[in-house]
């Protein structure tokens, strides 16, 4: 029998605690699963007073822009099965826009592998099959509608990704027009990213790089990982998180806006221009 790793959520969607939750249906990554939308905070309508006076918008890549922490599951699925255990979401939440180095340390001692695999070979091992998925991604919905929008509007946006240059590359080759858009990219492997997400550097460094000088109250970050949500906040910016709907809803609460997909981003909420419907 195959061994669960970690802590499965215990608490359905159905049944969050978290206050007012909203299940809405539409533009999710798979239209078949119902996805909750929780909005904390005031500024829920667009004439209301704004969330924030946002200037610069920082997006997260990988399960954000791009639709590639499928692969990432489905190797670790791959290589888990060897050891006759199976992946779960609670171990994908640590995981999730981590560092590669870091989120190999956290697969070998939650799934209790060590002795059994090292950190590097695993990396080693989900290299190959990584490579032969990256450039296959596609864009998730709404992405290039915002991109297009706040490029149109002069909003400065950088991208912050825990990902690494090569892999950057490979996920990016066939999306250079949207990528060509962004002021600059920071990548895990900056020499200015001491620490991975949660650590607030890669946010930092992307918000230092914008020409003029920003303060971090002015940034908006979008992400879909709960690490990456914390880096955010330790930075002192706003977040909106964009999550899959496998993730437990307990980690929706660092954020300060829940969304179930970019199509439902409202600029004017953050101060941002709106939309020409
Ligand atoms: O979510 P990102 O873009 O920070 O990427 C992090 C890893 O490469 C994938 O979880
Ligand atoms: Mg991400």
């Amino acid at each position: 029998m195959r061994t669960p790793i970690g802590n499965p959520p215990k608490i359905p969607f159905s049944q969050s605690p978290l206050p007012v939750p909203d299940l809405v249906h539409s533009h999710s990554r798979n239209p078949a699963a119902p996805r909750l939308m929780a909005s904390c905070g005031a500024g829920d309508a667009a004439s209301a007073q704004p969330r924030a006076s946002i200037s610069h918008v920082i997006f997260d890549m990988d399960g954000l822009l791009l639709d590639t922490e499928g692969f990432y599951t489905e190797v670790q699925e791959k290589i888990l099965a060897r050891y006759d255990k199976v992946f779960d979401w609670s171990l994908k939440a640590k995981m999730m826009g981590k560092k590669a180095a870091e989120s190999a340390r956290i697969f070998v001692d939650e799934c209790g592998l060590n002795g059994l695999l090292t950190p590097e070979q695993f990396l080693e091992e989900r290299e190959s099959m990584l490579q032969a998925l990256f450039p296959s991604c596609t864009k998730l919905p709404g992405v290039l509608r915002l991109v297009h929008h706040l490029h149109a509007n002069g909003v400065p946006m950088a991208v912050a990704t825990g990902s690494h240059k090569r892999h950057f590359a490979l996920k990016t080759q066939n999306h250079q027009e949207m990528f060509s858009l962004m002021h600059h990219v920071v990548m895990g492997d900056d020499p200015e990213v001491k620490a991975g997400k949660p650590s607030p550097d890669i946010f930092l460094a992307a918000m230092r790089r914008f020409e003029g000088g920003v303060e971090p109250s002015k940034c908006l970050v979008f992400e879909d990982a709960p690490s990456g949500v914390a880096a955010a906040k330790n930075a002192g910016m706003s977040v909106v998180m964009v999550p899959d709907p496998r993730l437990d809803v307990s980690y929706h609460k660092g954020a300060d806006q829940v969304l179930s997909s970019l199509l439902d981003f409202k600029p004017a909420e953050w101060g941002l221009p709106a939309f020409k419907e």
